[in-house]
């Protein structure tokens, strides 16, 4: 048996399905929330931030609403997730202050992903709640999406906000014990897989069918969450959200469900894009003591080692760090726009929030950001 990644993550998202938030359809399982809060309450104890990303907006819309099966109006099922969500977060918010853990709702839409600023922002608000010991609970801002730009099943939902906050696990209960050779609720002789390689074929082809009447994605959207989450390092464990302890079994490195491994750590994938990026919008030219730094110590780029700021970058885009002779040094992601850079180099960290009215990070470029070429 393999042994459960999840022990050594430092940043996990957890994902919870609709049939597991809502009892299969019948209404909040309140027993079960308060389950999952008190394993995660137990995870932040041993150090580890935790993002949850809960379904059953409309499956639980549809219950409190009294009707008695998913509309098929992307309109009623909008209603139906408005309604739904209310009851989502009262429900959260009560089982984790059980436990003196503060919660925060953040809705996302495909948008927020695919505009760079706003995934920034997105980005920036999320790593914020985690340090300031926060549970954010996220959902798809399903009453303003629209059905061709949806995300549709959380699944997908889950592994983008594993990759934008460089999580090292994204762990998904559902209401099975993990992947299976095939959909165990149409063939009995199916097995559980215990570990496998994130991102094949054959995983794909096991994951065919459908999803449960209540849910939308079925095993299919998981595995290709798994995929995804591989792609900035990321481990993926598929499990049952009915299992005692789950979480906490996982983070004392019991095996349980289907380990879905990445071929590569976070911090590697990272520098690897970093390295493929094709798109470099400017250069900060570094004096000798911060080549040093970047070179011989492996040291983050702080403003008072530039000493000029070359073309128009915003934060997020990656910049050339050019040293004696003109020569590259380093490449990496910037954390402030070429306009803001300018006003900060050469100054020493404690002057950054005076010339510029705010502070997003004391580094330019942090180390985990920056390639050595
Ligand atoms: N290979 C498989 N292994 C396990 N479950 C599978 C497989 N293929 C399809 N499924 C189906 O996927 C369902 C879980 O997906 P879904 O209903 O979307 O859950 P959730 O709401 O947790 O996202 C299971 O109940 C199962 O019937
Ligand atoms: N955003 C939707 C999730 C849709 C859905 O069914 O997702 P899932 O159960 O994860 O396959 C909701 O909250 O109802």
């Amino acid at each position: 048996m393999p042994v459960s990644l999840i022990q050594s993550a430092h940043r996990l998202v957890v994902k919870v399905g609709s049939s597991l938030v809502t009892n299969e359809g019948r209404g909040l399982d309140h027993v079960a929330l308060a389950r999952w809060a008190a394993e995660i309450a137990e995870l932040r104890r041993l150090g580890k931030d935790v993002v949850l990303v809960s379904s059953g907006a409309v499956a639980e819309g549809v219950a409190r609403l009294g009707w008695s099966e998913k509309p098929k109006s992307i309109h009623e099922k909008q209603a139906a997730a408005a309604v739904g969500q209310m009851g989502l977060c009262q429900a959260y918010e009560s089982a984790f202050r059980q436990h003196g853990l503060k919660t925060a709702q953040v809705l996302l839409t495909h948008e927020d992903m695919a505009d760079r600023t706003r995934y920034l922002n997105a980005r920036s608000t999320l790593l914020t709640l985690l340090s300031l010991g926060v549970v954010p609970i996220i959902n798809e801002n399903d009453t303003v999406v629209t059905a061709e730009i949806k995300f549709g099943d959380n699944d997908t939902l889950g592994a983008l906000v594993t990759n934008l906050i460089e999580g090292d696990a994204l762990v998904i209960l559902t209401d099975q014990q993990g992947l299976y050779t095939a959909d165990p609720r149409r063939d009995p002789a199916a097995k559980l897989i215990d570990e496998a390689v994130a991102g094949t074929a054959e995983l794909e082809a096991m994951a065919g069918g459908a999803g449960s009447s209540v849910g939308t994605g079925g095993m299919f959207t998981k595995v290709i969450a798994a995929k995804r989450a591989a792609r900035s390092g990321a481990a993926t464990i598929i499990a049952s959200g009915r299992e005692a302890n789950v979480l906490t079994r996982l983070a004392n490195g019991e095996a349980i469900g289907t380990q879905l491994v990445a071929q590569t750590t976070p911090l590697a994938a990272k520098k690897q894009w970093i390295a493929d990026h094709l798109q470099i919008r400017g250069r900060l030219l570094l004096d000798a003591g911060a080549v040093r730094a970047v070179l011989e110590r492996g040291s983050s780029l702080l403003p008072i080692g530039v000493v000029a700021v070359e073309g128009d970058f915003q934060r997020g885009d990656i910049v050339r760090c050019i040293g004696a002779d003109d020569t590259e040094i380093a490449r990496g992601i910037v954390n402030y726009s070429s306009q803001d850079a300018r006003k900060i180099a050469r100054l020493p960290t404690g002057q950054i929030e005076s010339a510029l009215g705010y502070i997003d990070e004391p580094e330019l470029i942090h180390r985990d950001n920056l390639l050595v070429v």
